[in-house]
């Protein structure tokens, strides 16, 4: 019941509601205009008012499940009444027009309406449901009422059509559902692979780029700060213990700088052995104080001879009018971190104080 309730909202093509959402709709609005046509037309040129009431109501349900639809967004529920409305009008109309004409045609339409609206399960139960009692009222023609046209071979013929289409459009509607779940893990791996960096699986420089130009442009009165991380004399981890293992340790320190973060900070592999760490309403002076909790975690002691240790840079939009000058503040702290003798973390602020200081001295 809670599903049939919940709302669901448009997205894209894979989104395996796309579909059923436009087929519902182009019903319902050739329904409402085609029952109203049809109430007009009975009430002014064949006076049948019972008919003319009949095809308002129809006209009127039309539009309630259009409004449910449309603007409720509750398309579980909208599927369900659209297709028992569907099995009720074709049965109505068995009863009325029994054996007269070739009516009992119309419940071929029947089972391509209820796969696809309410899938291959549900749609399974509610054709094999409604296609019994269309057996029942066929029996009911031709043997009971002795319909002039129809004879135990026409009996037998649409049972076997009735049978065959319940398992054809169950394959057809199990081929669809799986092809779109394909589609969408497939979809769903691509969006990860583009985002991640292959050998440390945080996120990568794209990623980083876009993630930070988004949110600079989103920002509100509390500032974002970017930590720029570079590993300390990596070339002599990789130039003593070779590649292979200089990239064991890079992974080692991609885990512990994920552990580092809060849940809401984005980290990423800035290139080769730097790292930038996006912290989204953080003050400056947060962002050193994370910095420097971060900085202290990663010294790890790989093996007996080494133990990494990390230089960070850290800059803030406070003081910055574009994204890129937040970077290249960060980089600036992270040279003077550096120049400074590694293993600390510099403040763009403080570093510009101490390059002035600098100047100032040498003047
Ligand atoms: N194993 C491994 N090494 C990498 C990777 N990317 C970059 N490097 C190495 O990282 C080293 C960076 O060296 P440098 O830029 O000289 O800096 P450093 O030795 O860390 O010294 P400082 O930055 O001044 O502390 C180089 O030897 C690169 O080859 C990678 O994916 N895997």
């Amino acid at each position: 019941m809670k599903k049939l309730l919940r709302p669901t909202y448009i997205s894209g093509k894979l989104d395996p509601n796309y579909r059923r959402r436009q087929l519902l709709e182009v019903c319902l609005v050739i329904g409402v205009i085609a029952l109203l046509l049809l109430a007009i037309l009975n009430l002014f040129l064949f006076d049948a008012l019972d008919l003319a009431t009949l095809d308002a109501v129809g006209a009127s349900i039309a539009a309630s499940l259009w409004y449910l639809l449309k603007k409720r967004h509750l398309i579980e529920l909208v599927s369900w009444l659209f297709t028992l409305m569907i099995g009720l009008l074709i049965t109505t109309f068995l009863s009325l027009a029994a054996g007269n004409n070739n009516g009992y045609l119309w419940t071929a339409l029947f089972p391509p309406f209820a796969f696809f609206l309410l899938g291959k399960n549900k749609g399974l139960w509610v054709t094999v449901v409604f296609f019994s009692i269309f057996t029942l009222q066929l029996y009911d023609t031709i043997f009971v009422q002795q319909a002039p046209h129809l004879t135990l071979g026409a009996f037998l013929n649409t049972i076997e059509v009735f049978v065959i289409s319940i398992l054809l459009y169950r394959f057809y509607e199990k081929t669809r559902t799986e092809a779109n779940q394909l589609l969408h893990e497939q979809s769903i791996r691509l969006d990860k692979m583009a985002k991640t960096d292959k050998l440390t699986q945080l996120f990568n420089r794209q990623y980083l780029d876009s993630t930070l130009f988004s949110l600079y442009k989103e920002r509100r009165s509390l500032p974002i700060s970017i930590l720029l991380l570079d590993v300390d004399l990596f070339k002599r981890i990789n130039d003593e213990y070779g590649h292979l293992f200089g990239d064991e340790v890079l992974i080692k320190l991609a885990q512990r700088l994920s552990e580092s973060v809060r849940g809401y900070d984005v980290v990423g592999r800035w290139g080769g052995e730097e790292f930038l760490i996006i912290a989204p309403n953080t003050s400056h002076l947060d962002a050193v104080e994370l910095a420097e909790r971060i900085r202290k975690r990663l010294n790890i002691k790989v093996n007996d001879a080494v133990t990494t240790s990390v230089s960070i840079g850290v800059s803030s939009t406070d003081r910055v009018k574009s994204p890129e000058e937040l970077i290249s503040q960060a980089d600036r702290a992270l040279y003077q971190a550096k120049s400074n003798g590694r293993n600390r973390v510099q403040s763009f602020v403080s570093a510009v104080e101490s390059e002035s200081r600098k100047v100032n001295n040498t003047v």
